[in-house]
């Protein structure tokens, strides 16, 4: 393991230099493990800072464009080594400053390398196509034509992952990028923007500005000189970002909450369907947008379930992620934490009945941390707001049903759309629930979570702004398509 440096300053990258902010101030990232503890000071930056960054893009935008999407790649290419070079130091900064187990840290780290891999080879495909004209004489096709400016806001609990797979289509079809991430990983933002420094892209190309979210994030979403935002976080901050990017005519893509549910049929291992719930639950803390939060179950096997998962949560260990032994950390930060024991007070008072955890965890090495124990409710009816709103934190609500037509039913009966899943052996009742189940991702004896990057993510209803991510899917918000008409 790479001996740990912390309490460095970081700064922005502005038109290939590293700047600190206008204001001169930097604030602390502080490990939600030891709040004692600081991981990196960076920079708390103004509107100004933006104005730099996105008078920078703009500057880099028409060499950038006119090179080939191979030669993009490239740069890709070489990020993706410079990252593979250093995941163990890059991923340990990441448990240190969201929590997540080292282990989920260095996983998300090597995904990271894959993603720009995955990106730099779309640099040589296929972009448009020939259609045949009215016209005997004429030739008709399509292209493609990066949008110019895109502005990237990115959250806290997928550090590496989410702004690569944002940021990596975004250069290789000819975008520049101004990069918001948010400030609670600002340090492991600043170290993913040092590999793309140290293979080259050219400046102003990538630029890096951290600050506070409502004041960085309305200065890009608003700015005339960003033609698309791409933003992953609360469905609060989202529509704000939307209406920015709508009143301006500029393309905007969001990816926010989920209540994702997964199903129990009758005929389920349960075995596996308790080992999914509880690693689509309590992964990352359920800091995951396509954490498991609502577990539907028929009726005829809830005695036998809840018993077998009420064991296995008995048997989490909590602590911090930088240590082998433990399996789930703290919360992102103590607002999360907040939050989330908010949401248990108020299942309790709308009357849900506590099986498990329910309070911060206390107990040697814990006290400093934002650790929730992982919590289960019973009885819990689909209007309570434990049901309805997103928690994203280490709660699972249990809700029993009759068949598996009202366990769909109660699935689909949500704002949200992103992720479900179901646990079955009948060909039948798999088939209703890919048919009948309103989210963009289904996954059948698999738990809610785990994204593919080379296939197309992204929810439907509240979840999304109804375009998809990743997988060749990102081209369609990265580019705009040009119809080409010649004729000699
Ligand atoms: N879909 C997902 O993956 C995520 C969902 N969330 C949800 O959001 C809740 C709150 O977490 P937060 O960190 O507060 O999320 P957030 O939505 O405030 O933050 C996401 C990003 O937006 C930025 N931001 C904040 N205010 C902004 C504004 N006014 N305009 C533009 N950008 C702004 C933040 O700095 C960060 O980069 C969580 O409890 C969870 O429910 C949070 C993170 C990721
Ligand atoms: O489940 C995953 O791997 C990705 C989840 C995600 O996109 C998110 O939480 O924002």
């Amino acid at each position: 393991m790479t001996a740990f440096q912390g309490e460095q300053v970081y700064r922005n990258y502005i038109q290939g230099e590293w700047t600190a902010a206008s204001t001169g101030r930097t604030v602390p990232s502080l490990n939600p493990a030891n709040r004692q503890e600081v991981v990196g000071y960076v920079p708390d930056s103004a509107s100004e800072d933006v104005d730099r960054a996105v008078a920078a893009a703009q500057a880099a935008s028409r060499a950038w464009r006119r090179l080939s999407g191979a030669e993009r790649g490239s740069v890709l290419h070489r990020a993706a080594n410079v990252l593979e070079r250093r995941a163990d130091e890059i991923a340990e900064t990441m448990t240190r400053e969201m929590g997540k187990t080292l282990a989920e840290a260095k996983g998300e780290t090597l995904r990271g390398v894959a993603i720009l891999r995955y990106y730099a080879g779309e640099g040589m495909r296929s972009i448009g196509e020939v259609i045949p004209s009215t016209d005997s004489e004429a030739l008709l096709f399509t292209t493609r034509v990066p949008l110019g400016v895109v502005g990237v806001i990115s959250p806290w609990n997928f550090p590496v992952a989410i702004p690569l797979w944002k940021t990596a289509p975004a250069l290789v079809y000819g975008n520049t990028v101004v990069l918001k991430p948010a400030q609670e990983t600002a340090v492991t933002a600043a170290k993913v923007t040092e590999c793309f420094a140290e293979a080259g892209i050219p400046a102003g190309v990538l630029n890096l500005v951290c600050g506070s979210g409502s004041v960085i994030g309305p200065a890009l979403a608003e700015h005339p000189g960003v033609n698309g935002i791409t933003f992953t976080g609360s469905n609060a901050v989202g529509k704000q970002v939307s209406r920015a990017a709508l009143a301006r005519g500029a393309k905007y893509q969001l990816e926010m909450g989920g209540k994702n549910p997964i199903i129990i049929a009758a005929d389920a291992n349960l075995d596996l369907a308790v080992e999914a719930t509880i690693s689509g639950g309590l992964k990352s803390t359920g800091q995951k947008c396509t954490a498991t939060s609502r577990v539907i179950i028929v009726r005829e096997v809830y005695e036998a379930f809840k018993a077998k998962l009420l064991s296995q949560i008995a048997s989490i260990r909590l602590g911090d992620g930088m240590s082998a032994d433990s399996w789930m950390g703290p919360c992102a930060n103590e607002r999360q934490m907040d939050t989330v024991l908010q949401y248990i007070q108020q299942g309790l008072d709308e009357g849900a009945v506590l099986l498990a955890g329910g309070a911060r965890a206390d107990g040697p090495g814990l006290s400093e941390g934002f650790y929730v124990q992982p919590t289960v409710f019973d009885g819990v009816t689909p209007q309570m707001s434990i049901a309805r709103e997103e928690i994203f934190g280490p709660v699972l609500a249990l809700i029993t049903v009759d068949s598996l037509q009202e366990a769909i039913d109660t699935a689909n009966d949500s704002d949200y759309g992103l992720s479900a899943s179901i646990y079955t052996q009948n060909i039948g009742s798999v088939l209703s629930f890919i048919r009948d189940m309103d989210a963009g991702l289904v996954r059948v004896n698999a738990e809610t979570a785990g994204v593919e990057l080379q296939a197309p993510f992204g929810g439907m209803k509240m979840s999304s702004s109804h375009s998809r991510e990743q997988g060749q899917a990102a081209i369609e918000f990265f580019t705009s398509i040009k119809t080409v008409f010649v004729k000699p």
